[in-house]
């Protein structure tokens, strides 16, 4: 089975021995990772180095929220583990997301090594219209999504994390290049756990989402492998 570098398996676990089964499960499936707080704050960075030693691409998602220095200097230490993206809060601010660009170019000029991909979450895909008017905004969810990205694009992120429903806005906004990654993927039929503004993996594809991150539907399935190579027929069919 070949992989899709689209696909981006969430490895939501917290050792070491659950990481390698599913890797050497996956195989050549699946070339392209996300490392999350719970295996992160679990491991730390050994998870990373696997991973490098396997050849895998690896989104070190960490969604760093804090003032712009703060999160410039945590940046600055996390782009020496050699991920291939990393990703911080939009909510953050832009002076935030210049100076985490900032960090993470300065960095990686510093080492001579690939600069990694810094991208900025938008909304949390498991929050809805009812959870978001409660914050207080008085603007439409979605509408903020767009907001949010257009933003993070003239801060100097390379793209969004967002919901596979606001994917096709996003693009007609901010165009081809910026990447947009999207959890919240639900093959037709899985369970929907947290999540809230979801699409199947077709769909997602369809509406210009250049990354799909999925984690449960494959890490929880009874078969993992099989569980890969059905989303990834899903989506050479009718992506
Ligand atoms: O940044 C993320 O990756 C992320 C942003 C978001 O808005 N929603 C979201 O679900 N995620 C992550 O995407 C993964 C989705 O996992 P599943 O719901 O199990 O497919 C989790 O690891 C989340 O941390």
């Amino acid at each position: 089975m070949s992989c899709d570098q689209r696909l981006i398996v969430a490895l939501d676990v917290h050792n070491m021995e659950t990481v390698q089964q599913l890797v050497e499960q996956l195989g050549d499936s699946v070339s392209y990772y996300k490392v999350g707080m719970e295996l992160f704050y679990s491991v730390g960075s050994q998870v990373i180095t696997y991973l490098r030693q396997q050849n895998k691409d690896i989104f070190l998602d960490l969604k760093l929220h804090d003032i712009p220095n703060t999160v410039g200097q945590g940046l600055a230490t996390l782009t020496q583990l050699g991920a291939t993206m990393l990703n911080v809060h939009a909510s953050g601010g832009f002076a935030m997301m210049q100076a985490a660009a900032r960090a993470v170019k300065n960095k990686a000029d510093e080492m001579q090594v690939q600069r990694p991909k810094l991208i900025a979450v938008t909304i949390l895909t498991s929050m809805n219209a009812d959870e978001w008017s409660a914050l207080g905004y008085n603007v439409d969810l979605s509408q903020q999504v767009i907001h949010l990205s257009q933003l993070a694009q003239k801060a100097g992120m390379d793209g969004v994390v967002a919901s596979p429903q606001e994917a096709a806005q996003i693009q007609a906004v901010c165009g081809n290049e910026f990447i947009i990654v999207t959890p919240g993927i639900r093959p037709s039929g899985a369970a929907i756990d947290d999540q809230s503004r979801i699409a199947t993996p077709a769909r997602a594809l369809k509406n210009g989402a250049h990354h799909l991150v999925i984690g449960r539907p494959i890490t929880a399935a009874a078969n993992p492998r099989q569980a890969v190579k059905d989303i990834l027929q899903e989506m050479r069919e009718r992506a």
